[in-house]
């Protein structure tokens, strides 16, 4: 725990205001939405008067293990007549915009989970929208509810999906003040070692949530520290793809084929699996990590266990000579998120397309500034193993990429590179540009707005 608070893990008292002060302030923006959309689509006065919104929360807000960088997941909960094309993402969008502590406002709608994504006061928000039956919202919403769930609409019913598996892993873990720590400490290897990013093949915040839950349910009453160490063995020898599940009484009910999934973690109190992108390299090299993480931390309760070699940043300069240089540039800083963000909701046909030809990439996650360019940019290096018997042809791949890119989308919004370059170009990197975090965004002028503390210096990625 004390490693933990040290490293910056734990929010402080004022960052947990902040938090506190946007849902109250989102919650008030959705609640005059509502009444304004009702006067836009001209219903009877007493429906103005009645009609109401809601956000609530879920992700790692919601379990109560967020950091300082986590966003706030709210599911914006809205009256029937509140469509999702016209009154979220066009009225309730311009009142956002309206706001002057919200910027960066990007819309996601042709996910399976369409959603608004903005900063509010610094902190990054995901809204997701579902509607209810109803004319008037009640503040505390109860998704669980057999009647509001019956009548929702499929894209509702997926969006509020995330609520109840956050509440389901609430109810079923046996104690939360155990449950917490050792979930942020899971979270922080996972990002140390650069298996967390869900986009990128690794795990997302929701399979750690619902692995560390199946550990503490499965063993109540051990404390954090002796779990810690169960976590790693139990994953280390798991005999995947044998679903992972969080007991609920139930009997599972899903009949997916099971070889679609590398590693299968059932959503809680669904048939569903979560949404995964794992494939053959990211799965090497997460068993790769829990085997890791088994063997340090089986001495993890003798009085001189030494943490810092669990958490130890994982050096891609040492595993690899080759890296694929990918290299994201756009005029402003504006467009460069929303280039970086459309980019990498396809780069998994990147990575399956090196592992055809290669047998295996690593999709470091981290992303870092090329200062050598005036453009604003984002550059990812990923960890490639090249046999000399390896022909590849990198301005095909980036053509054929750029071609998956392009699809669905009317206009470019920036230049995309690809080259295979050596490690020293990634210690060039690293020198002349601010140290660079995991999963974060640059304002392309060298600043970002990813945590420090998090993530580490990128170059104690290069030790
Ligand atoms: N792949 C997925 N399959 C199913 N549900 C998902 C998936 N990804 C996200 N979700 C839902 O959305 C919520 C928020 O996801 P998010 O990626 O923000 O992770 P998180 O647990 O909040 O971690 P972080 O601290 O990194 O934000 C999850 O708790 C889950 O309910
Ligand atoms: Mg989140
Ligand atoms: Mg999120």
């Amino acid at each position: 725990m004390k490693y933990m608070e040290n490293e910056g893990l734990v929010p402080s008292a004022e960052e947990e205001i902040k938090r506190r002060n946007v849902i109250f302030k989102l919650k008030e923006i959705v609640m005059v939405w509502a009444k304004r959309i009702a006067y836009l689509h001209r219903l009877p006065r007493s429906y103005i008067r009645a009609a109401s919104a809601t956000v609530v929360t879920y992700g790692s807000y919601g379990l109560g293990v967020h950091d300082q960088e986590s966003d706030v997941d709210a599911l914006c909960v809205g009256p029937g007549f509140a469509t999702l094309a016209e009154d979220f993402f066009i009225v309730l969008r311009s009142m956002l915009e309206c706001q002057p502590e919200i910027s960066e406002i990007y819309c996601v709608k042709d996910a399976k989970v369409p959603l608004m994504r903005f900063k509010f006061n610094g902190v990054s928000v995901d809204l997701p929208y579902a509607k209810i039956n109803a004319i008037s919202v009640p503040h505390d919403v109860d998704v669980f509810n057999p009647v509001i769930f019956a009548t929702m609409d499929e894209i509702s019913w997926r969006s509020s999906s995330g609520v109840r598996a956050n509440r389901s892993i609430l109810r079923l873990v046996p104690d939360l003040k155990t449950y917490q720590p050792l979930l942020r400490c899971i979270k922080y290897w996972a990002r140390r070692r650069g298996i967390y990013c869900n986009l990128f093949g690794f795990f997302g915040g929701i399979h750690l949530a619902i692995l560390v839950a199946v550990i503490c349910q499965r063993h109540p009453r051990t404390w954090p520290l002796a779990l810690v160490s169960i976590f790693f063995r139990t994953f280390a020898f798991w005999p995947w793809p044998t679903p992972v599940i969080l007991f609920h009484g139930g009997v599972p009910t899903d009949n997916i084929p099971l070889e679609k999934f590398f590693m299968p973690i059932q959503l809680p109190c669904s048939p569903l699996y979560c949404h995964s992108n794992i494939t053959t390299s990211t799965f090497g090299r997460i068993r790769q990590e829990f085997l890791r993480g088994h063997h340090f931390t089986k001495d993890a309760l003798s009085p001189n266990f030494d943490w810092e070699g669990l958490f130890e940043q994982f050096s891609y300069a040492y595993h690899y000579a080759r890296f694929l240089k990918i290299r994201l540039s756009a005029s402003n800083r504006h467009e460069l998120g929303d280039w970086v963000g459309w980019v990498k909701s396809r780069i998994r046909f990147l990575l399956e397309k090196l592992e055809d030809l290669l047998g295996f990439c690593d999709p470091n996650p981290t992303e870092y500034i090329d200062a050598t360019v005036h453009t604003p940019n984002t550059v990812f290096f990923w960890g490639l193993k090249i046999k000399r018997s390896h022909k590849i042809d990198i301005d095909k791949i980036e053509e054929d990429f750029l071609k998956k890119i392009n699809s669905g989308r009317e206009s470019r919004l920036g230049k995309i590179e690809l080259s295979v370059v050596k490690g020293s170009e990634l210690a060039d990197m690293n020198k002349t540009s601010e140290p660079r975090l995991a999963c974060g965004v640059s304002d392309g002028k060298g600043k970002y707005t990813s945590c420090l503390k998090l993530y580490g210096p990128s170059v104690a990625v290069l030790k």
